[in-house]
């Protein structure tokens, strides 16, 4: 029986590449560097945004000042805009929902800075009653980590047995198996299938909707 389900948040439940992408390129051109493609950027994503500065940095440029210095204007510019191009992926807010009806528990462990974690979760899914909202915090490993998961596990008093972990990308599954949890992969957001199989994903799904049929027969 599942009880509790843990949702990665960029390329899971919103796709947010297109502001992320925006802001980025921003703060590369501030800095005097080279924007990129958007579709670049699926590959940048994923470990926080102090690695996505770096990865978007001209390799010689990949040094703690440029970093600092990309995080001054990137945040400057995301705060601002960070709901402008990005969506829920069509069937979350009815998946979300549907699992909340049934009386799952949900939350998020993302590696989006709390602030942006947060505010996006609130904007896009207020009504959506999450036990925990966790984003990137100072002091804390990002995943594969999988301490992120185990608070949320504390915070909800569910058994990593009764637990799911569903996520788009590499990183997510390592988290998932790092804290012992059963994955779902999802192929709607930034990375491939490929990607969520090597990386040891127990489960992929396609569409939310699969999801839910999943969850609804180990409830
Ligand atoms: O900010 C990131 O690197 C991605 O965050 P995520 O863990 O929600 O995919």
């Amino acid at each position: 029986m599942k009880k509790l389900v843990i949702f990665d948040l960029d390329g899971t439940l919103l796709n947010t590449i297109d502001d992320l992408a925006v802001s980025t390129n921003f703060a590369l051109s501030c800095c005097g560097f080279p924007e990129h493609k958007v579709s670049q950027y699926k590959y940048f994503v994923g470990n926080g945004i102090a690695k996505l500065f770096e990865r978007a940095l001209p390799e010689n440029e990949r040094n703690e000042q440029n970093i600092a210095r990309m995080r001054m204007y990137f945040l400057e510019h995301y705060t601002v805009n960070n709901t402008c191009h990005t969506v829920p992926y069509d069937g979350i807010p009815d998946l979300l929902r549907s699992l909340a009806d049934q009386d799952v528990k949900l939350a998020v462990a993302s590696n989006k800075y709390q602030q942006g974690t947060e505010k996006l979760i609130d904007y896009y899914f207020g009504d959506i009653p999450f036990i925990a909202v966790l984003g990137q915090r100072e002091g804390v490993p990002v995943k594969p980590d999988p301490v992120i998961i185990e608070e949320i596990l504390g915070v909800a008093g569910i058994s990593r047995d009764e637990t799911l972990y569903t996520g788009d990308s590499g990183v997510d599954m390592q988290t998932a198996k790092n804290a012992g949890v059963e994955s779902v992969g999802v192929t709607w957001g930034f990375r491939s299938k490929g990607e969520l199989l090597e990386n040891g994903a127990c489960h992929v799904v396609d569409y939310p909707g699969e999801l839910l049929k999943y969850m609804s027969e180990r409830l």
